[in-house]
């Protein structure tokens, strides 16, 4: 059996699109998720958890308040805290997120940051002594931890950051304040209610000299009690679109005295006399953002995938309409305008989940590399998954958004879930560095590399830039998927050029480097993405070619073609300055056909991700693909359901229609 989803009792027409799969989908798992070794643990560590009934869900996400969403997260980690070991290894980042995604779903938790950020700035940014002291007890979870930056007045520029620490070698203590209500800290994930304790950033004070953003420990709550400290007001920041199990939050301080110490301190130092040496390289203090960015191509890839999980499977089931045999009506899957709105975002996902492994390998590397004391890579690193997270934040709403769309109005149920996966997704376009701005990163990287080249120093250029220094060359569009690549390499590099050209001349004309930076900002953030775009398609091309099973092989190279048609098509006004529109209507014609040629696969391509049931949370994407009777069910679950008439009824409307009736 290829598909191994394949099922008795199962919906038969799911059934016939997993015969008609043409590879094996746990081989397409080990691709997916980089080794045989890891898509097996997932599969052992889904299987272990579905034999601990307390590990389930009480009732679906959707019918729950936003209370109870964090009491039954709550709950559930402390049936965890029973099963960690025996569940996964504990020091594998991987197997605890596919254990979180599985148990807790995708709307937040207490450790929601305590994983993602708190830890990993312990692991970067505390020294020797202070990893002794902290990570143990954060990785054994004996306290809570969030990360806690962003401020209600300011979040994208840290220069501007108001929280201070001001250090005084008399007592040897740094007081920690808030001056004004702009600077509460805002936001931060799990910081409301459940952390005792943050990596809180503040603006470092010597003696009045103001020496910018770091990193510091705070306790935030008495660890028997739970209870605020003294000094600290701390609370939930309310409702969010979507990520309401997190208790995202509110932190001020009143004269906070916190140790010396507890300034994190591998990387810039304050001694006892208040000397401050400063770190290796001045955004050293930055690197639990790009640790976090450097996952994100990962995690937004998986939550596109969830979405199309849903969409795919539910398009296979629901028949409407007819083809040619008039007898009967048409699985959706088969409208050619149905693939055209799914098919590229499943390749879009398979993209970027390699691109995603690239650059947690890259993050590992430049980790190990700063401790010894080498920060070389950090420049490529920031400028790679600035543009990164930017564009596959908003591909992948765009993705999600057209799945629920392919959905029709189950889609718009939160049957399907879509919606909840949507709104946690889309939030990657703001956290992390708004996405224009994080842009605007990488464009101060590209407008360099062409400085570099202008000034004869194409030697100098980063990795991935080379490009830049090339000559326009004649392009044949029949000799591959690398020819698409030339076509991104024209465009993007015309782009580049031609904004950071814009961007001289304006200062040539006499702007400051600032307003003219502001003047050139579309063209530049433009530019950015075009290059993103280009790298994304290059590594998904490397590492496809790099897959020696023949199978596995040729269904991603039909997913490439796709990709590659559909991307250049999407920058058509760019391409068409290198491509003629002839060329363009002859790669619309094999769009079309690349679509043709993925549709028996369509299934066993979502398939292969091993989304369990329980992690996709949605009754219309379920494995079974009994779509209908599941539906019925869920909507008769509803608490509305559970009585025949509401009070709100007896209350106000029958005395109202009573009342018209005299
Ligand atoms: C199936 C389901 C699957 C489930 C998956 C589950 C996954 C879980 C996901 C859900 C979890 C949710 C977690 C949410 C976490 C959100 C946490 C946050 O937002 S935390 C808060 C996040 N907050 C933000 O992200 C704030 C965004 N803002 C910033 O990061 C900074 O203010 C800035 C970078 C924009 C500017 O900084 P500024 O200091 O003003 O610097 P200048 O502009 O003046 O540039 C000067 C030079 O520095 C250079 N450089 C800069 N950075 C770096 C770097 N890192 N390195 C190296 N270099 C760097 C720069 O290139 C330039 O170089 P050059 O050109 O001169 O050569
Ligand atoms: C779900 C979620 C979870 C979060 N979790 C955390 C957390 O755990 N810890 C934490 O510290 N923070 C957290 N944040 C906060 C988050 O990091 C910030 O909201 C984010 O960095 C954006 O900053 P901002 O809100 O100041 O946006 P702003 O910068 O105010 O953005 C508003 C607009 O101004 C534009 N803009 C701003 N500056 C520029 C510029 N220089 N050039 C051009 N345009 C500009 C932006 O593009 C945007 O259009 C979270 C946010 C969300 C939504």
């Amino acid at each position: 059996m290829l598909n191994k989803s394949i099922m008795d009792g199962d919906n038969p027409d799911l059934t016939e699109e997993r015969m008609k799969g043409a590879f094996d989908t746990d081989k397409m798992a080990a691709v997916i998720y980089g080794s045989e070794k890891f898509a097996i643990r997932r599969r052992e560590i889904t299987e272990s958890i579905s034999r601990i009934p307390q590990l389930a869900d009480s009732k679906p996400f959707s019918f729950m308040t936003r209370e109870e969403k964090i009491s039954e997260s709550c709950r559930k980690l402390s049936v965890l805290s029973e099963h960690w070991n025996q569940l996964i290894d504990t020091n594998n980042e991987e197997e605890a997120l596919h254990l979180y995604r599985e148990v807790l779903g995708l709307e937040g938790h207490a450790f929601s940051l305590h994983e993602t950020m708190f830890i990993p700035s312990l692991v970067a940014q505390a020294n020797d002594e202070q990893q002794e002291k902290w990570l143990g007890r954060a990785k054994r979870r004996e306290i809570i931890g969030c990360y806690a930056q962003t401020e209600m007045g300011h979040g994208t520029n840290l220069r501007a950051l108001e929280t201070t620490a001001t250090y005084y070698p008399s007592t040897q203590e740094f007081i920690l304040h808030t001056p004004t209500e702009t600077a509460l800290k805002w936001w931060p994930g799990a910081l409301g209610k459940s952390s005792n304790y943050a990596v809180v950033v503040a603006d470092l004070v010597i003696r009045d000299t103001h020496y910018g953003a770091h990193p510091f420990m705070v306790q935030l709550r008495d660890e028997k009690t739970h209870n605020p400290l003294p000094g600290i007001t701390v609370g939930d920041i309310g409702p969010k679109m979507a990520f309401n199990g997190a208790d995202n939050g509110f932190l001020g301080f009143n004269q906070y005295k916190l140790p010396r110490d507890h300034m994190l301190m591998r990387h810039s130092r304050v001694e006892e006399n208040g000397t401050y040496t400063k770190p290796p390289h001045a955004k050293i203090g930055y690197s639990s953002m790009v640790k976090v960015r450097s996952r994100m191509a990962m995690d937004q890839g998986l939550f596109m995938v969830s979405a199309l999980v849903i969409a795919v499977r539910y398009s296979a089931v629901r028949r409407q309409g007819f083809l040619d045999d008039k007898s009967r009506e048409v699985k959706v899957l088969d409208y050619q305008t149905q693939q055209h709105r799914l098919f590229p975002s499943i390749a879009r996902a398979y993209a970027f989940i390699f691109c995603g492994f690239e650059t947690i390998q890259l993050y590992d590397q430049l980790l190990i590399d700063v401790k010894n004391g080498d920060t070389s890579g950090m420049s490529d690193l920031h400028a790679l998954t600035s543009g990164l997270k930017s564009v596959v934040t908003h591909q992948t709403g765009e993705g999600i958004e057209q799945a629920r769309m392919a959905c029709g109005g189950h889609g718009y149920s939160m049957a399907s879930y879509i919606s909840e996966i949507y709104g946690v997704a889309i939030g990657g376009c703001t956290y992390e560095g708004e996405n224009m701005v994080m842009l605007l990163q990488l464009a101060r990287y590209l407008v360099k590399s062409v400085e570099l080249v202008k000034t004869g120093k194409s030697k100098e250029l980063g990795p991935m830039m080379n490009y830049l220094a090339e000559p326009d060359t004649q392009i044949d569009l029949t000799s591959g998927p690398e020819a698409y690549v030339k076509v991104f390499q024209h465009a993007a590099r015309r782009q580049v050029w031609k904004a950071t050209d814009k961007f001289h001349q304006l200062m040539e004309s006499g702007q400051s480097r600032d307003i003219a930076w502001n003047n050139s900002a579309v063209e530049l953030t433009r530019a950015s993405r075009l290059h993103t775009r280009l790298y994304i398609m290059e590594t998904f091309i490397r590492r496809v070619s790099s897959i020696s099973d023949v199978s596995i092989k040729k269904v991603l190279i039909d997913l490439v073609n796709v990709h590659v048609n559909y991307e250049v098509l999407d920058i058509g006004t760019y391409a068409l300055e290198h491509v003629s529109s002839t060329q363009l209507d002859s790669i619309r014609s094999q769009l079309y056909s690349s679509l043709d040629t993925l549709r028996p696969n369509a299934v066993s391509l979502i398939d292969s991700f091993q989304i369990s049931d329980m992690q996709l949370r949605s009754v219309l994407g379920r494995r079974d693909g009994h779509v209908y009777t599941n539906l019925f069910e869920w909507a008769k679950a509803s608490p509305l359901n559970q009585t025949h008439v509401l009070p709100s009824v007896n209350q106000y409307l029958k005395p109202m229609m009573d009342k018209a009736k005299l």
